[in-house]
């Protein structure tokens, strides 16, 4: 059954365009990092304390799998890093997959993340200098594996329902 993939970096709007898209569309949306926060009773923070970053792109990738080979209709939003490890990217070409990267400027993410980064352990103890610097580095990073999407959607300035919009042009 046909898996919608939401990809792109931390604070691209992933988990809140999945949320939207899945109205709209009347399909189900599983947010990775809630799948995994509840499969493992831990929050995201919690795991990369207790068990390192490894342990979590582990867990990530056989969560990412078992969704992946369920037998529903769903809208995935995976997390920022998904694609970058366990060759993940490979996934997002099987059969019955649209993956789709959210795209967005430095500028964007670091106006988005300034304010919601204590969920997110890569970024939380960052000041804003420290977290502009980070952000060009790692997004450059891990464009190649993010550009390994087969759509493309700019969110720079757009509404939340604007990208849907555009997300549901590539589904007719
Ligand atoms: N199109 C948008 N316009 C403005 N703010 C947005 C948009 N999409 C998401 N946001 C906000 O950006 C922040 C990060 O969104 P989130 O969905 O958590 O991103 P991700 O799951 O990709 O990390 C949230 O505060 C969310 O409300
Ligand atoms: O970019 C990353 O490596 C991560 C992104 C997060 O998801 P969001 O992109 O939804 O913040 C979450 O999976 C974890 O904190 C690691
Ligand atoms: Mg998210």
């Amino acid at each position: 059954m046909r898996k919608i993939i939401l990809l792109g970096y931390m604070g691209c709007g992933k988990s809140t365009i999945a949320k939207t898209l899945s109205r709209i569309i009347r399909t189900p949306f599983v947010d990775l990092d809630e799948y995994i926060e509840e499969k493992t009773n831990l929050s995201i923070s919690a795991i990369f304390e207790k068990h390192g970053e490894i342990y979590f792109r582990k867990v990530e990738h056989e969560s990412f799998l078992e969704l992946l080979n369920s037998s529903k209709d769903m809208i995935i939003g995976l997390g920022g890093g998904t694609p970058c490890y366990a060759n993940n990217h490979e996934l997002l070409k099987g059969e019955n997959v649209l993956s789709i990267y959210l795209s967005a400027s430095i500028a964007t993410l670091f106006n988005r993340l300034s304010a919601n980064k204590s969920k997110r352990p890569l970024i939380a103890n960052k000041n804003d200098e420290e977290m502009k610097e980070f952000i060009a580095m790692h997004l450059f990073e891990r464009s190649f594996y993010y550009n390994q999407a087969q759509y493309k959607v700019n969110v720079d300035n757009k509404t939340v329902d604007q990208v849907v919009l555009d997300i549901v042009s590539f589904l007719a």
